[in-house]
This record gives C-alpha cells, sequence and structure tokens, in this order.
C-alpha cells in the first residue's frame, strides 16, 4: 500500500475543516468504530463545493453505506433537488433516515435498498452520479448508467487510486476492477476526466455533451 497523501498533510488539512453538526460527528464517530470506509470529512467538503457549483436537480449514488457522502450532498442540493441513496444493506440504510430526520434534510433524499446497479436504472437525467460501491463493478455501473446521466453530467468515484494499489501490480479483482474503470474513463471522448489523489483518490469526470 501506498499512502496518497503524508498523514501530515491530511492532519493539517483536517486542522482546517472544522465541522460541529452533531450528525455529521456522530456518522464520522460511527464510520471510526466499525472501521467502516466513507469518503471522510475532506472528500465530503469536495463533494458540496461541486454539488453547489453544479446544483443538480437530481444526485444518484451507487453505494451509499449508511449515508455520509449523501448527507453532504444532500446539504448542499437545493429544496428542489433530490439526493438518491442506494445501498445493499437495511440497517445502513435504516440509520441513514435517522441521521437525515435529525439534520432537517430528509425532505430532499429517496433511501433505496438493494442493488445499485437496478435502482439506479429507475433514474433518468442524473445530474451527478456518484459511484462508491464494491471496486470490481465500477466499469459495469458505469456503463449501465451512461443512458441515464443529463447532458453535461458530474460523474464522481471514489477509491480510484485504491490505496496506491493501482500501481504496484496488484491484481486482485477490485484493484483490476478500478485500473480498468480509470481506463475506461480517461479513455473515452465523451467524459473530461481528472483524478485527483485526495484520501484514496476521487475521479471527477464531466459529460462534454
Ligand atoms: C464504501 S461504502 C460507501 C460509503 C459511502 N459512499 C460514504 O462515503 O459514506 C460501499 C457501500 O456500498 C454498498 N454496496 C456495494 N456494492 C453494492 C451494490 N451493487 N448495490 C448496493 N450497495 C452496494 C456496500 O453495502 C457498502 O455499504
Amino acid at each position: 500500500m501506498i499512502p496518497i497523501t503524508d498523514s501530515r498533510i491530511e492532519e493539517y488539512l483536517m486542522g482546517l475543516a472544522p465541522e460541529d453538526n452533531p450528525s455529521l460527528l456522530a456518522m464520522e464517530s460511527r464510520a471510526k468504530a466499525l472501521g467502516f470506509p466513507i469518503v471522510d470529512r475532506l472528500v465530503g467538503r469536495f463533494l458540496y463545493i461541486l454539488t453547489r457549483i453544479k446544483q443538480p436537480r437530481l444526485v444518484v449514488e451507487l453505494g451509499s453505506g449508511f449515508g455520509y457522502s449523501a448527507w453532504w450532498f444532500a446539504r448542499a442540493i437545493s429544496i428542489t433537488g433530490k439526493v438518491v441513496m442506494t445501498d445493499y444493506s437495511p440497517t445502513n440504510i435504516a440509520y441513514a433516515r435517522e441521521m437525515f430526520q435529525e439534520s432537517g434534510l430528509s425532505d430532499r433524499v429517496e433511501f433505496r435498498v438493494g442493488d445499485a446497479l437496478n435502482i439506479g436504472r429507475d433514474y433518468r437525467d442524473i445530474d451527478i452520479l456518484f459511484i462508491d460501491l464494491d471496486k470490481h463493478q465500477y466499469r459495469e455501473a458505469m456503463e449501465a448508467m451512461i443512458p441515464h446521466l443529463a447532458p453535461h453530467a458530474l460523474v464522481i468515484a471514489d477509491n480510484v487510486l485504491w490505496y496506491g494499489k493501482v500501481v504496484e501490480g496488484e491484481d486482485d479483482p477490485e484493484t483490476r476492477g478500478i485500473r480498468d474503470f480509470n481506463d475506461f474513463m480517461t479513455g473515452r471522448k465523451d467524459f473530461f476526466t481528472s483524478i485527483l489523489p485526495l484520501r484514496d483518490g476521487v475521479m471527477v469526470a464531466y459529460r462534454l455533451s
């Protein structure tokens, strides 16, 4: 494993990103206690900014866990917008419901339990697609969702550097899945794609038409 960002830099950045929302802090503590992978605060704040700039009508998340990343989208989206959360786990979605209720954000969120690849296809004209499900599924998910994206949609994907394994010659299904997804996206002429080495690597791809 290769640390993407030096831990001292990450600590410094975290010091510059104070948050006091009780639901947010509770979700961060839960992730720490369970060792559950969330995008983390630095990426969350980045999602918030992208959402404010884009002003989406519809955000669809593939792989929402218990709602941490969705919380950032919901906080940033206007009251007329909607964030669709998807996760296999009813326990995760039930916890997310509680957190969104507590934060007064539930009216902007649709909570869906099941396979994100099936659920995602229920929606059209998606302005922001966020991909954070099992890593071997990234490309399949993307290919399935392209016809469901709005013109000039943003696709954001987490973990695209996969703890540095993408450059270490690892050949497990997850690393292969991420490499394949990165090659697929950067090879497409209809998306302009950029990868930020923030936390575990965040891809932002802009649909050109
Ligand atoms: C990395 S976590 C998501 C974390 C979340 N995006 C966040 O930052 O708060 C991945 C989640 O995706 C879910 N998942 C993986 N593949 C899925 C699929 N095909 N359909 C639905 N959920 C899936 C897992 O249950 C897990 O909770």
